[in-house]
C-alpha cells in the first residue's frame, strides 16, 4: 500500500496539510517540510540536492563532522564509569554539527547562560523548550516566531557584514552564504525572501533533531547490544550486557560481539574508524537498519495531502485527504519480517535492502518526491556517530540500576523519543591517546 501512495501515485500526495506548526513558525510554509507542492517547493528540492547536500558540499563539511565527534568521544571520555545522561550529550554533538555547517559556527550552547552575542545565539535548554514548544498553542508558536526572528536576523546579518569585509575574497562557506547569495540571483523561478531564507534554514536545524532521536533510539534499543534491557511489548528479557559478561545470553550477546568484532577486524584498536570505513562494514550497517526498522523517527513519515480526487487499491481517496504511512507497523508486518519483535541485524545482511526509498517494506526517509533531501547526511551521521560509540567504549548500566527499571516507552508525537532518558556507564576500549582531542 505505501508504494501506492509513495510511489504509484506519489505526484497526486506530494502536497502537505498546511498545520499551525507551518504556518506560526515555519514562516507561513517557507521552508520545505511544510511547503505546499508547487513552484516554491520544487525549487527549495533543487537547492537543497544540489547545493546544501549534494555529495560535493557534505564532503566539504567531512571536517566538521570528524572534529565534532572527536570531541563528543573525548568529553565522553572524561566522564568514564560515571553515571552518564546520553542524550545531552547527543544534542550536543548533533546541534554543534548541523549548527557549523548551516550558520558557520556553533549557535548553541550547553548550559544556557551563552545567549545573544558571543558565539551563541540560543541556549541548549532554550532550543528544547523551543523544541518542545511546537506541541503548544498558537501563542506559544508566535512568542517562538519572534525569537526566532532575532536570531535569523543576527545570523544574517553577520553573514553580510563577513561577505562585506572579504569582498572579492568572499567564497560560501556554510548554508546561510550559499542561501544569501542564491537569494541575490535574478535568474530564480522564485524570488527567495528572508522568510524563504529563514524557513530553510530552521527546518535543517528542525530536523537535524531527527538524528539526535534517532541516536538515542540506537543507544536505548533493548536488544541491539549495546544497552540492553527489558523489552516492554514482550515482558520478557533479551538479555543484559551488565558489568561486563554477567548475565550475557542470547542474540543481544552475539550482537554486541558481532559488532566488536567487525571494527576491531576492519580498524583495529590504533585509529578511529572514519566515514571512508563504513562501506566495509556490513554489520554495523544491519545494526542500523535493523534500528530503524524497529524505531522509525518519524513512525508516520509526515503527513501527505491528497491534492486530487483520486483510487487507490481500490478505495475512492478525496481531494484534500491527509495520509499517514505507518512505517512502525510495516517494520513490525509478520508477512513482511520473520520473527519482526526479534532485534536481529542478520536479516539484512547479503539482502538487497536499502533505506533509499526503493524498499518499501524499509521507509525510514520516507520515498517518493517527499522523501527526506538530506538523507544522505544523515546516514552518515548516524552510522559514524554509532561506530565511534561502539569503537570508543563499552557500556553498561549505572550499578544502582535494575534492569527490570529500564523503560523502553516512547513518547508520542511527530517523531517517537524516548520517555525517559537513558543513563549510562561507559569504559573505554582504546589506548588512552586516542581519546585526547
Ligand atoms: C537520520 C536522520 C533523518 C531521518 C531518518 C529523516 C527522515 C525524514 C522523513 C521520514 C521525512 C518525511 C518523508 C515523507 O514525508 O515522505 C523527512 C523529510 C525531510 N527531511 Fe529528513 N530525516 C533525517 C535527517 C534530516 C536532516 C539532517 C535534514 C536537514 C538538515 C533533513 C531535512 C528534511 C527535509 C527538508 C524534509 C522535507 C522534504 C519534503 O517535504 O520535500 N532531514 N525526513
Amino acid at each position: 500500500m505505501a508504494k501506492e501512495f509513495l510511489k504509484t501515485h506519489d505526484q497526486i500526495f506530494a502536497s502537505r496539510p498546511q498545520l499551525a506548526v507551518g504556518k506560526y513558525v515555519n514562516y507561513n510554509y517557507s521552508d520545505m517540510l511544510w511547503a505546499p507542492y508547487g513552484p516554491h517547493w520544487r525549487q527549495s528540492r533543487k537547492i537543497y540536492l544540489s547545493e546544501l547536500f549534494s555529495s560535493k558540499r557534505l564532503e566539504s563539511f567531512q571536517s566538521i563532522r570528524v572534529e565534532e565527534m572527536r570531541a563528543f568521544v573525548s568529553r565522553l571520555h572524561g566522564l568514564s564509569g560515571k553515571p552518564v545522561v546520553l542524550k545531552n550529550h547527543l544534542v550536543c554533538l548533533t546541534l554543534s554539527t548541523i549548527s557549523r555547517m548551516v550558520f558557520g559556527k556553533k549557535h548553541f550552547s550547553v548550559s544556557g547562560d551563552d545567549q545573544l552575542g558571543s558565539n551563541s545565539i540560543m541556549s541548549l535548554p532554550e532550543f528544547k523548550r523551543i523544541l518542545f514548544g511546537l506541541k503548544g498553542y498558537i501563542k506559544r508558536m508566535k512568542a517562538l516566531k519572534k525569537k526566532l526572528d532575532r536570531f535569523h536576523d543576527h545570523v544574517f546579518d553577520q553573514h553580510k557584514r563577513k561577505k562585506k569585509e572579504l569582498a572579492k575574497n568572499f567564497v560560501p562557506q556554510d548554508m546561510v552564504d550559499l542561501l544569501l547569495q542564491l537569494a541575490d540571483d535574478p535568474d530564480l523561478d522564485v524570488k527567495l525572501t528572508y522568510d524563504h531564507l529563514r524557513g530553510l534554514t530552521l527546518v535543517s536545524i528542525f530536523c537535524s533533531f531527527f538524528l539526535f532521536l534517532k541516536l538515542c533510539l540506537f543507544l536505548i534499543d533493548g536488544s541491539h547490544g549495546l544497552i540492553t534491557g527489558p523489552d516492554n511489548r514482550r515482558h520478557k528479557y533479551l538479555g543484559i550486557n551488565r558489568r561486563m559478561g554477567d548475565l550475557r545470553t542470547d542474540q543481544t550477546t552475539t550482537t554486541h560481539r558481532k559488532s566488536d568484532q567487525e571494527l576491531d577486524r576492519v580498524i583495529g584498536r590504533e585509529r578511529w574508524v572514519d566515514e571512508k570505513d563504513i562501506p566495509q562494514l556490513p554489520y554495523l550497517d544491519a545494526i542500523m537498519k535493523e534500528t530503524m526498522r524497529k524505531h522509525p523517527i518519524a513512525p508516520l513519515l509526515v503527513p501527505h495531502l491528497a491534492m486530487e480526487d483520486c483510487k487507490v487499491a481500490g478505495y475512492d481517496i478525496r481531494k484534500g485527504t491527509r495520509v499517514y504511512v505507518n512505517t512502525w507497523s510495516i517494520g513490525r508486518d509478520p508477512s513482511l519480517w520473520e520473527q519482526p519483535e526479534e532485534f536481529r541485524p542478520e536479516r539484512f545482511l547479503g539482502r538487497d535492502i536499502d533505506v533509499k526509498g526503493r524498499s518499501f517494506e524499509l521507509l525510514p526517509f520516507g520515498a517518493g518526491r517527499r522523501m527526506c533531501p538530506a538523507y544522505n547526511l544523515g546516514l552518515k551521521m548516524v552510522q559514524l556517530s554509532i561506530a565511534n560509540l561502539l569503537q570508543a567504549f563499552n557500556w553498561k548500566l549505572p550499578d544502582n540500576t535494575k534492569v527490570e527499571d529500564l523503560s523502553m516507552e516512547e513518547s508520542s508525537g511527530l517523531t517517537t523519543p524516548r520517555k525517559f532518558p537513558l543513563v549510562a556507564v561507559m569504559e573505554p576500549r582504546l589506548p588512552l591517546h586516542l581519546y585526547k582531542n
